[in-house]
Order: structure tokens, then C-alpha cells, then sequence
């Protein structure tokens, strides 16, 4: 774990002194758009490198699957652990299909030689410019809700106009108490940070439930873009933020509408195969060595997905 400095590589982990122990995360500092500035939408043209363990690359490849843009974004994928190179690259499946560098870092050099942050996945890549097109996640699954439409001939929207603002409002709301909320749990490191963090995260859990007991989705019938960003978050809560992030008022499994839409979104054509639950706890636990100091990885739980999630029915 680390962050480059004026280009080079330094490991370091989270500064959360001058924060009163609160986990702050940084902005993304990549944030062109594809169809400005040159970056047109074209197939075979970008690339996207992710984590399978990440929540937020997790966003890239649902919208990678919903949007059909497999035959046109090619994906590189990085190894579990991140340790004190960062996220690196190995033989084989996870390899760098572009440039075969060893961690991603060199890959943010490529585009900077002289950057300085923090080395995140996801990132989309442009090949011709050599460039990163944007780092954030948030503008990625934008870009791929629209941007490649008239190549593919998807035309679902996730983010449709006369939802916008309440899509906008759910998204802020959700990404601070549930999205980064678990982490700002597992990452404080004094009590009231993590209490605070706490509290936040399980009132926002009781208020979903609450919204989702008469409708199936967020918005009601349409599914959004605020869906798929709350489950990136709510498929990893009970397998790893329960235990290691000491999110530990009730399991996913425990409120029987977020458990229900979570098999929904689940079972979603497309989405079970972008969840890897070996990535995922595998990187939680063994790259955390403040927080799980001897990397050993719990056995459970057991967690059916593919269970009925019996939510059709709300939206007829
Ligand atoms: N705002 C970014 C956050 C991405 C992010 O923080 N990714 C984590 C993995 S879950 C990462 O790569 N962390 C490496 C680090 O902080 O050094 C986004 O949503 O794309």
C-alpha cells in the first residue's frame, strides 16, 4: 500500500492523523470524458484495468456487461492483494494485456511521469493517446451509460433525464454513509470516528429498508445507475465489512427487502459473473495488515445469491 510522489513509488498507508482518526478519501485526479477533447468512442480503443475485489471498479464491469460493451473494451484485471507495490499485475489471467508492466503504478507514470496521489483502480485507459482517460468511477459508468450507444446499439439508460436529480441526491447520500461509509468504519483509527461512521452507516441501512419494502428498486420501477452503485457495496457487506470492517449491527441477511434486492440485482442477467468472492476476500483480508495482522482469511459465511428473490412482483 502507497502513493506516488512527484513520480516516485512510496509505501505509505493512510494519513488519518491530521483527521482526527477519520478515513479521508482522495479525489481522482484523471477526470477527461470520453466524446471531449479528442477522446472519441470508438471500439477497441480503451481499456479498462480493475480489481475484482474493489466496489468501485466492481461499478465499471456491471456497466461494461449492462451496456454490451465486452466486444469493445477489453479488461485487465489486477492480482488480490495489495501490498507494498500497490495493486500489481501477474502471469497469466492477470496479466497487463497492453504494456505487461508489473504494478499499475507504472501504468499512472506512463500517463505522468511526474504524478503525485494515489495509485486506484478502476482506470480507463485510452490506447492511442496513451493516456488515462479518468480514474472515477462515478464518471466511468456515466461515460459507458451513454457514450457508446450508436456502436452497440444499447440505448438502456441508467441515468435517465427526469430521474437525474433524484438519482444525484441517493448517490451523495448513499456514497457517504453505506459506499464509503463501511470504510470510514474499518478504516478509523480513533473510537468516536468509527462510532460516528457506524451510527451513519446503519441509519441509512434502516432507511432503505424502509424504501424498499414496497418497491423494488431505489427509484421504484426503473432501475438506475443509484441501484447498481448501492450493490456494489451490499453484495461484500456480510462476507467482509461485517467482520473486518466492524460493521456488525445486523448482516446484510438480516433486513428482508435489502437481502431480496441484493439477490435481485444479483441474478441480474450478466452481473454473477462480476462478482468474485475469492478477489474480494482475499484482498480485504490479507492487504490489510493494520486492521487483520496475521492475513488469515474466515471461512464463511455461506450466502445463497441465487436464492428466489421474489421482488418481481413489486414492479408489475
Ligand atoms: N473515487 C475512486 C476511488 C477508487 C478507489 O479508492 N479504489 C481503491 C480500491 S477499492 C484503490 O485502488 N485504492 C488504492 C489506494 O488508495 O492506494 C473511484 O470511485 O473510482
Amino acid at each position: 500500500m502507497g502513493l506516488l510522489v512527484d513520480g516516485q513509488w512510496q509505501d505509505k498507508w493512510y494519513d488519518t492523523e491530521s483527521t482526527g482518526g477519520r478515513f479521508k478519501r482522495s479525489e481522482s485526479q484523471f477526470r477527461n470524458w470520453l466524446g471531449d477533447d479528442g477522446f472519441a468512442a470508438e471500439s477497441g480503443r480503451y481499456h479498462l484495468y480493475v480489481s475484482y475485489a474493489c466496489p468501485w471498479a466492481h461499478r465499471t464491469l456491471i456497466f461494461r456487461q449492462l451496456k454490451q460493451l465486452q466486444d469493445h473494451i477489453d479488461v485487465s484485471v489486477v492480482t488480490p492483494l495489495m501490498l507494498e507495490h500497490g495493486w500489481e499485475f501477474a502471469d497469466g489471467e492477470r496479466q497487463d494485456k497492453l504494456y505487461q508492466h508489473d504494478f499499475l503504478y507504472q501504468l499512472y507514470l506512463q500517463a505522468d511521469s511526474n504524478y503525485s496521489g494515489r495509485v486506484t483502480v478502476p482506470v480507463l485507459w485510452d490506447k492511442k493517446r496513451q493516456t488515462i482517460v479518468s480514474n472515477e468511477s462515478a464518471d466511468i459508468i456515466r461515460m459507458f451509460n451513454s457514450a457508446f450507444n450508436t456502436i452497440t446499439g444499447n440505448h438502456d439508460d441508467y441515468y435517465p433525464e427526469p430521474l437525474q436529480n433524484d438519482i444525484n441526491e441517493l448517490n451523495e447520500w448513499i456514497y457517504s454513509t453505506v459506499n464509503n461509509g463501511v470504510y470510514k468504519c474499518g478504516f478509523a483509527t480513533q473510537q468516536d470516528a468509527y462510532e460516528e461512521a457506524y451510527a451513519a452507516l446503519f441509519k441509512t441501512l434502516s432507511a432503505l429498508e424502509q424504501r424498499l419494502q414496497g418497491q423494488r428498486y431505489l427509484l421504484g420501477d426503473r432501475l438506475t445507475e443509484a441501484d447498481w452503485r448501492l450493490f456494489t457495496t451490499l453484495v461484500r457487506f456480510d462476507a467482509v465489512y461485517f467482520g473486518h470492517f466492524k460493521t456488525n449491527h445486523k448482516r446484510i441477511v438480516d433486513y428482508p427487502n435489502l437481502w431480496g434486492y441484493v439477490r435481485d440485482l444479483y441474478q441480474h442477467p450478466g452481473v454473477r459473473d462480476t462478482v468474485v468472492m475469492s478477489d474480494i476476500k482475499q484482498h480485504y483480508y490479507g492487504s490489510h495488515k493494520t486492521i487483520n495482522p496475521t492475513g488469515i482469511i474466515p471461512v464463511g459465511p455461506q450466502l445463497d445469491f441465487l436464492q428466489p428473490p421474489q421482488r418481481q412482483e413489486l414492479s408489475q
